[in-house]
């Protein structure tokens, strides 16, 4: 395997996008499906942003720098990660309140319906919203069903308003069909709300040809936009006119500078704006968003495939290693770009892991998560982190006497 390894790094067509990023020495980083890593482009760009156009520019950078419009235009340079076409694509808010925006709207328009259908094992935050906005609403508008994932398509019924799913499981890295599944619930007359987090930046998507409805992503994990980025919004252009969400704020208005006392919403995708973005935050994504611009994302997929097999034909090789338990899918093709183990002893696995310079994530109760960002890791990498593992499983006792297992923060 040594020697593969060697020839996979050799042959790899993305392996000088690592230089593009700030990388801790020592350090194997499996974690940039929770947090991706810092590109140069975005320090340079944010240094810029306060020394200069707020140091100096202030008030006068909200024109000079564009400031008002970057939103769209970061939402640009993500569209096509998405498959989206212009137009239909923006940076704003967080996941949660842009699912707000889409829950509250998407019901608007489907009277008679009230159900939104999704999935156990879903991301809290996504079933939290819908919650939140059934207290908000009531249950005679808004009424959430989730259900196991293999139970899905038997729930897409006429009367279900909005199925809202991830389409990268957050524990176990399943993949759903988009296309299918888009397909079967649009015959149902169901609206459908794709969470990207964990797909944008890592699996090509093909949001236009699946005829999505509306979409929301994260900035901050392979898209590298830094902690806290902004979030984005898809909202397919046959529905812009057809729609009105309820966090109508100015940002959000056809002429905000006009200060009209009514709320007149923007044409287009702009409507789904609400007060005043935060630029060093959105301009550290807009940087980072340039790492993409020549990447071909069927090229970082294979890259992601082969890594996600490698770390698995490496593991294979190894006895101590075969109590930790695939939870993802076996058959790459149906997982995103991670891998997460169950093992009794995950979280002090996951502790000693980090102390030695290999850092995957904990997630309850019992799972360790190895995320593979193909832009700034390398097949080296993995066989390091693998050995690593080893001897940590090696050391097991030692392990169970020095770490407790207990609830992680992150
Ligand atoms: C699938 C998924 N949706 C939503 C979120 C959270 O979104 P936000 O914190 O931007 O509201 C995460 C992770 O934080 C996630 O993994
Ligand atoms: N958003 C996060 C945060 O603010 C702190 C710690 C972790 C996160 C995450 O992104 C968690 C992530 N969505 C997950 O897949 O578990």
């Amino acid at each position: 395997m040594q020697n593969t390894v060697q020839q996979l790094d050799d042959n790899d067509p993305l392996a000088h996008k690592r230089n593009a990023f700030v990388l801790p020495e020592n350090m194997i980083y499996l974690d940039g499906n929770s947090l991706g890593a810092l590109t140069r482009r975005s320090s340079e760009r944010v240094q810029e942003v306060v020394r200069q156009q707020w140091g100096q520019d202030l008030i006068g950078g909200w024109n000079l720098h564009d400031w008002i419009n970057l939103p769209q235009l970061t939402g640009e340079k993500i569209a096509p990660l998405l498959g989206a076409k212009s137009g239909q694509v923006i940076v704003c808010d967080s996941i949660s309140v842009n699912l707000f925006k889409l829950l509250t709207t998407a019901l608007s328009m489907q009277p008679g319906r009230v159900r939104v259908l999704s999935e156990q094992g879903n991301f809290p935050t996504d079933l939290y919203m819908v919650q939140g906005v059934q207290t908000l609403l009531g249950e005679q508008r808004c009424e959430l069903r989730s259900v196991a994932s293999e139970q899905l398509e038997q729930e897409f019924t006429e009367d279900v308003a909005v199925l809202l799913l991830t389409h990268v499981n957050f524990r176990s890295g399943h993949i759903h069909d988009m296309q299918r599944l888009t397909r079967l619930a649009h015959e149902k007359g169901i609206l459908v709300i794709w969470d990207l987090a964990h797909s944008a930046g890592a699996v090509p998507l093909t949001l236009d040809l699946c005829k999505v409805d509306f979409a929301v992503g994260c900035g901050y994990k392979y898209l590298n936009g830094g902690p806290g980025a902004p979030a984005f919004i898809y909202a397919a252009e046959k529905h812009h006119s057809a729609v009105q969400q309820p966090l109508s704020g100015w940002m959000g208005h056809a002429n905000p500078f006009a200060f009209t006392e009514d709320y007149q919403p923007a044409l287009g995708i702009k409507q789904f704006l609400t007060g005043t973005p935060s630029i060093l935050a959105l301009a550290a994504l807009d940087a980072a968003l340039d790492v993409f611009a020549d990447v071909d994302m069927h090229q970082l997929r294979d890259k992601s495939i082969t890594m996600t097999e490698v770390f698995l034909a490496l593991k294979d090789q190894h006895a101590e290693l075969s109590e930790l338990q695939l939870i993802s899918p076996m058959d790459s093709q149906c997982r995103g770009s991670q891998l997460s183990f169950s093992h009794p002893q995950a979280y002090a696995i996951c502790q000693a892991l980090i102390t030695k310079g290999v850092v995957p994530d904990f997630r309850a109760p019992d799972i360790i998560r190895f995320g593979f960002a193909p832009l700034y890791l390398s097949f080296a990498n993995i066989q390091q982190a693998i050995e690593v593992l080893c001897s940590i499983m090696q050391e097991q006792s030692f392990l169970q006497s020095r770490f407790q297992q207990k609830r992680a923060v992150t």
